[in-house]
């Protein structure tokens, strides 16, 4: 205990791995947000609110990776220790305490494993499932538990039985060989030089195997008799090979030599000797064969990465040779090779970085081009978003002093931006320099960017020449585009620097230009014209039709007052004279006339009305005419119908009102609200029975007052 009243806890290594572990998940979690307070608790109350049955691994985490290569140790320990203390006994006797204590420290962490095992976390769909319940149970029924619990078994209460001598009754302890393969295949994938670790591991196997083999032989040694041949170890009693470390290293240069294959190992002389030289042998081809396989494969990945990382010089060579190429040609050649080898340019890396996700693989475009791009003068205050697009876009490529990135006249494909080196802008004749590009700078932008007025089109404007060797970066006319068409800013930008060259070297027609712009601006206008123009046409449609449906709601307007005129027709036998009949006439269809007129000329021609009166003859006997044609016919005709479909009681006088009512229920009777039954708002049938209501109700009024009249003029 410590002067705090804390228990002092023993410091070994996974002790302080798992405290530190813990400590960064307290870390992690106040920077999630908890409080500051939270933040500041002090190591040692953190030790202390440390709850082991609710702490569990991320085995993505650094401390899974971490005690993973821990538990290589006691692994390897029991694999290599277990087997030389059975077989050399005298080894196993001499440092008793030694073993025993690495033989506990070995299960201690053993145990440790198991419970580190059964609190990490695993993947369920992506999510990482941490309810131990679940990864208790998991572990439990799997077949690694069986594994790990059989490697713990305390087997070593056999020493009672089998005495102290014997550690083989630990056997079991090489069950937890899973655990280290897991170990090692993590270590391969995190280490940033996998062949080398591969060869490694290969080596650490091919020892242990030798081990084992030697301490086998050691014990055959034994078996038969130290020294009872030339192939068994030596008599033990010689001085020359008494020491234990004698013995080990002779067996093992015994074994080695077997399992190398050199051969140069004694004749076996027994039965066991020849069984265990053949059973060697035998596993000695297979360990050969993976030895040169492993190896073989190594060299093949590091050629395949050079591969990949630069072209393949040899393949060129071959090539040229084959092509009779001229000496000093194929001296250039070499010379770019030697120059990307020496300097590690790296020619493919759109190729090698063409497995990751497009994410990555721009973040690692950034992290790598980004310092280039942003010295170059256009995309300084570019945003971000253009950056990333071009750098995905951009091909590395290198330029041997002398030689010519374009020359003018060429067809432009692609622009370039100086990564490293200096290019010169030269005359026809190669020498005379009119300007020097460094880093940062860019060219071959003109012959792409279609500039207006440009009088050299799509030609290069000039030679441009490598003064060293240079590292450039090429960008394709249409990824060019495909980025500007989302940047205009930097477009402008470009053209506006193209522009400034072109003008300087006489070369832009500003006549063109100008007239260009004024083209542009006419062909501008024709498309809003069509646009226009477009718009008339489809209001006009619009027009046609409504016109078309009031041509039909008029008509079907007029065909029910027709009917109704019908209508009114057919109560004219109930005054049963010709001189009504006349009245009736006048009554009805100059009365309706007299309607249709009001309704045409609307109520607002107030003095059309009264005249109305005045000419009333004159008006109706037009109507009167109009109605002795054609649709007086066929009124006639369909009152008849009426008269005879309806079966009006004719002769009855009053029933005649009630009839008008009936035929007004059976039209479904006027709208009578206000502001409705002018027609426009209704649908055509509505309507047109609104209309006969209005009819009939107007009738009436006519009627009644006419009867008034009657009545005054008999008073
Ligand atoms: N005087 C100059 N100074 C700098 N760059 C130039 C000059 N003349 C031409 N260039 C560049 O050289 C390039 C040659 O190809 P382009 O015509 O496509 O585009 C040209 C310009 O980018």
């Amino acid at each position: 205990m410590d002067h705090l009243g804390n228990v002092r806890v023993r410091t070994n290594r996974w002790r302080r791995l798992l405290r530190w572990h813990h400590g960064q998940k307290m870390n992690e979690e106040g920077e999630d947000g908890g409080k500051d307070g939270e933040k500041k608790r002090s190591f040692w109350n953190m030790r202390f609110e440390f709850n082991w049955r609710e702490w569990t691994v991320d085995p993505a985490e650094t401390f899974y990776y971490v005690w993973l290569q821990v538990m290589i140790v006691p692994i390897v320990y029991n694999w290599v220790i277990i087997i030389l203390r059975t077989c050399f006994t005298s080894i196993g006797l001499n440092y008793l305490p030694v073993w025993l204590t690495l033989d506990y420290l070995s299960d201690l962490m053993y145990a440790a494993d198991m419970a580190i095992t059964l609190h990490t976390g695993f993947l369920d769909q992506g999510i990482l499932i941490k309810d131990l319940t679940r990864l208790r149970k998991r572990y439990l029924h799997s077949k690694r538990f069986l594994f790990d619990l059989v490697s713990l078994l305390p087997t070593d209460f056999l020493y009672f039985a089998v005495g102290i001598e014997t550690p083989l009754v630990r056997v079991n302890r090489l069950l937890h060989i899973p655990r280290l393969s897991e170990a090692l295949d993590r270590m391969e994938t995190r280490t940033s030089y996998p062949n080398t670790f591969r060869i490694t591991k290969l080596m650490i196997y091919i020892f242990v195997l030798i081990h084992w083999n030697a301490c086998l032989y050691f014990a055959l040694s034994s078996y038969i008799g130290f020294g009872s041949d030339h192939w068994v170890y030596p008599n033990i009693t010689e001085p020359r090979f008494a020491s234990m470390r004698r013995q080990y290293l002779y067996c093992f240069w015994f074994s080695a030599q077997i399992f190398t294959t050199v051969g140069d190992t004694p004749l076996p002389s027994r039965e066991e000797e020849y069984l265990f030289m053949i059973a060697d042998l035998l596993i000695a081809v297979l360990v050969f064969a993976s030895i040169v396989g492993n190896v073989g494969n190594v060299i093949t990945s590091l050629r395949d990465r050079d591969n990949v990382f630069f072209p393949n010089h040899e393949l060129v060579k071959a090539y040229l040779r084959s092509h009779h190429i001229s000496k000093e040609l194929r001296q250039r050649i070499d010379n770019w090779y030697q120059h990307l080898h020496i300097n590690k340019k790296i020619m493919r890396e759109n190729e090698i970085l063409q497995q990751l996700p497009l994410h990555m693989r721009t973040d690692i475009a950034v992290s790598v081009h980004l310092p280039t791009l942003s010295k170059v003068t256009i995309f300084q205050n570019c945003e971000k978003s253009l950056l990333e697009e071009l750098v995905l876009k951009l091909t590395p490529q290198v330029f041997s002093p002398g030689e010519y990135v374009c020359r003018k006249g060429d067809v432009g494909h692609e622009m370039y931006i100086i990564k490293e080196g200096k290019l010169a802008v030269v005359a026809d004749d190669g020498v005379t320099e009119y300007a020097v590009l460094g880093a940062g700078n860019f060219f071959g932008e003109i012959s792409i960017l279609n500039i207006k007025g440009n009088k050299s089109g799509n030609r290069r404007t000039a030679n441009i020449k490598s003064i060293g060797h240079s590292d450039l970066f090429s960008l394709s006319k249409e990824d060019l585009t495909d980025v500007l068409s989302e940047f205009p800013a930097a477009k402008r930008h470009l053209e506006e620097k193209g522009r400034q060259i072109l003008v300087k070297m006489g070369m832009l027609e500003e006549r063109a230009e100008v007239e260009e712009v004024e083209a542009e601006k006419i062909e501008a206008k024709i498309k809003r014209l069509e646009r226009t123009l477009e718009d008339l046409q489809t209001k006009l449609a619009r027009l046609m039709m409504e016109l078309e449906s009031s041509n039909k709601k008029m008509q079907a307007r007029v065909e029910q007052l027709e009917l109704q005129v019908a209508l009114l027709e057919t109560h004219l036998p109930h005054d049963g004279q010709g001189g009504e009949e006349a009245m009736g006439r006048e009554e009805g269809v100059g009365g309706e006339a007299d309607w249709e007129r009001e309704e045409a000329e609307g109520e607002e021609e107030g003095d059309a009305e009264e005249n109305g009166e005045k000419e009333g003859a004159g008006d109706d006997g037009d109507v009167t005419k109009e109605g002795d044609g054609e649709s007086t016919k066929s009124t006639k005709d369909e009152t008849e119908r009426v008269v005879e479909g309806n079966k009006f009681d004719l002769k009855e006088p009053d029933n005649l009102i009630d009839n008008i009512h009936d035929k007004e229920k059976i039209l479904g009777k006027g709208d009578e609200r206000p502001g409705k039954g002018d027609g426009a708002e209704t649908e055509p049938r509505d309507d047109n029975q609104s209309r006969d209501g209005e009819l009939l109700g107007r009738r009436r009024k006519t009627k009644e007052d006419s009867d008034g009249k009657d009545k005054k003029d008999s008073d």
